[in-house]
């Protein structure tokens, strides 16, 4: 083990009976959750986002629940932050599910902010992944983008903001699977709706494995989880399906009813046109609204563009925990070889003059003294990672600098990947 490396697996602290624990000051203490301590924890969190908590949501909450994977800092004995890992795997371009650390429910109460909490979460989780040799890189949805940057996460992937008016056209020439659409009870559409999700997840960067929990969670459909809408609606075609909600909004010249599309997918381009096609002929509805991939075919498929309103955000932050565990779990679109110098302030081990060679679409990459050719910090790496932001871009961005001439472009398109990633589900 390196030397900085070897100072950063000091700060973790002892182990003890399993659980990792060490004092971060005189009156805050730091360690892992017991499975007695969900509904703190979960008050914890609902009291940072200032919503309340719910129970039927804590019941949900516990079947995703690992308890040795949640991280809080104690004042005394109150629990005022902290911070949970998620067991996932995680498609990455061109080589299927990888392990993949899905970070979720951080928080700190208010009246506890600033003083270093979330620092100490972060620590926490980072240095023990990289401690315990766990998933090479973690991903997370920010609730606010500037938090996680400071961390060593980049944004790596981002999600559009659709929404089309009720009828509009396709160009001619659409091929559209005539195969008829039935509107189903979720009873019905689930078998259905996880044995096409697996079977598109190895070929999709960004999704995710789900266990029957995270289907419940994403699929939740109490009256609390509809935020005035209904139920979901279930329409399934042999090859794909669409889950939708209604916003009932009913004016003076007839109906305007928004529909809003939780998730959508197809195992072939026909089908999926055909779920579009779908849901934009309903009646009564005025617009379908979607929380899409940033390169979904709609604008395409439409013979007027400009009818799909978008707007972009980001959604996976991702953070290389191992550079070179985690860059190895990919493959990339071209042969190169380079030498990357790369910073991380956060964890140190990181830190260091990387050959990164790509043969054959697989990566080999190792620690060198030798003269760099890019220099960047870990956050651009995570950027980069899913293929979904280019390096290119981030050293127009200032994020990434190319020491030798002609050797950025190379490496830039080497990172790509044949879509653009997306994570069809906050966790
Ligand atoms: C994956 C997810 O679950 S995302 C959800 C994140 N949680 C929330 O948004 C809930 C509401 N917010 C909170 O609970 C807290 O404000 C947190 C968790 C965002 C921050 O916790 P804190 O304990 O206050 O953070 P901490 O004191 O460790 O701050 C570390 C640094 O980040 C900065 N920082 C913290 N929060 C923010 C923020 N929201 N925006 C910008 N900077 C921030 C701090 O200023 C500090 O900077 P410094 O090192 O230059 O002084």
């Amino acid at each position: 083990m390196s030397e900085p490396a070897r100072r950063a697996t000091s700060l973790i602290g002892s182990r003890r009976r399993g659980r990792t624990a060490y004092d971060v000051s005189m009156a805050l203490t730091f360690r892992t959750l017991r499975s007695d301590e969900l509904r703190t924890f979960q008050r914890m969190v609902d009291q940072s986002f200032l919503s309340d908590t719910k129970d039927d949501r804590l019941e949900r909450w516990r079947g995703m629940f690992e308890p040795d994977r949640h991280h809080a800092v104690f004042d005394g004995d109150e629990l005022i932050g902290g911070g949970g890992i998620q067991t996932r795997h995680m498609t990455v371009p061109g080589n299927g599910p990888q392990p993949c650390a899905a970070v979720t429910s951080v928080g700190v109460k208010p009246g506890h902010r600033r003083r270093g909490v979330l620092t100490r979460v972060m620590t926490g989780q980072l240095h023990g992944l990289f401690e315990d040799q766990r998933e090479a890189f973690a991903a997370l949805w920010a609730s606010e983008a500037a938090i996680y940057p400071r961390f060593g996460y980049g944004l790596a992937a981002e999600f559009t903001r659709l929404d089309v008016p009720r009828g509009a056209a396709f160009r001619p020439g659409v091929e559209v699977d005539g195969t008829r659409i039935r509107e189903v009870s979720a009873e019905e559409a689930l078998p259905l709706v996880k044995e096409i999700y697996e079977r598109l997840r190895p070929t999709r960067t960004g999704w995710l494995s789900r266990t029957d929990a995270h289907w419940e969670h994403h699929l939740a459909d109490q009256e609390d989880d509809r935020e005035g809408l209904t139920a979901f609606r279930y329409a399934v075609h042999p090859q794909g399906y669409a889950v939708y909600r209604v916003k009932s909004d009913w004016r003076e010249r007839g109906p305007r009813n928004e529909l809003h599309v939780r998730t959508l997918a197809a195992e072939n381009d026909q089908a999926y046109a055909a779920l579009y096609r779908y849901l934009l002929d309903l009646d009564h509805v005025g617009e379908v609204k979607y929380f899409t991939a940033s390169d979904d075919p709609i604008v395409h498929l439409l013979d007027d563009a400009r009818l799909a309103l978008r707007a972009r955000t980001d959604s996976l932050w991702v953070r290389l925990v191992e550079v070179d565990r985690a860059l190895s779990l990919r493959r990339y679109l071209s042969d190169v070889d380079v030498v990357l110098d790369v910073t991380d302030a956060f964890c140190p081990w990181n830190q260091a003059r990387w050959r990164f060679t790509v043969k054959g679409g697989e990566a080999s990459v190792r620690r060198v003294d030798d003269a760099p050719d890019v220099a960047l910090d870990v956050q651009a790496l995570g950027a980069a990672f899913l293929g979904g932001t280019r390096l290119t871009t981030l050293a127009r961005g200032q994020r990434v600098r190319e020491l030798t001439p002609g050797t950025l472009n190379g490496l830039s398109h080497a990172f790509l990947g044949d879509h653009e990633p997306h994570c069809p589900e906050v966790f």
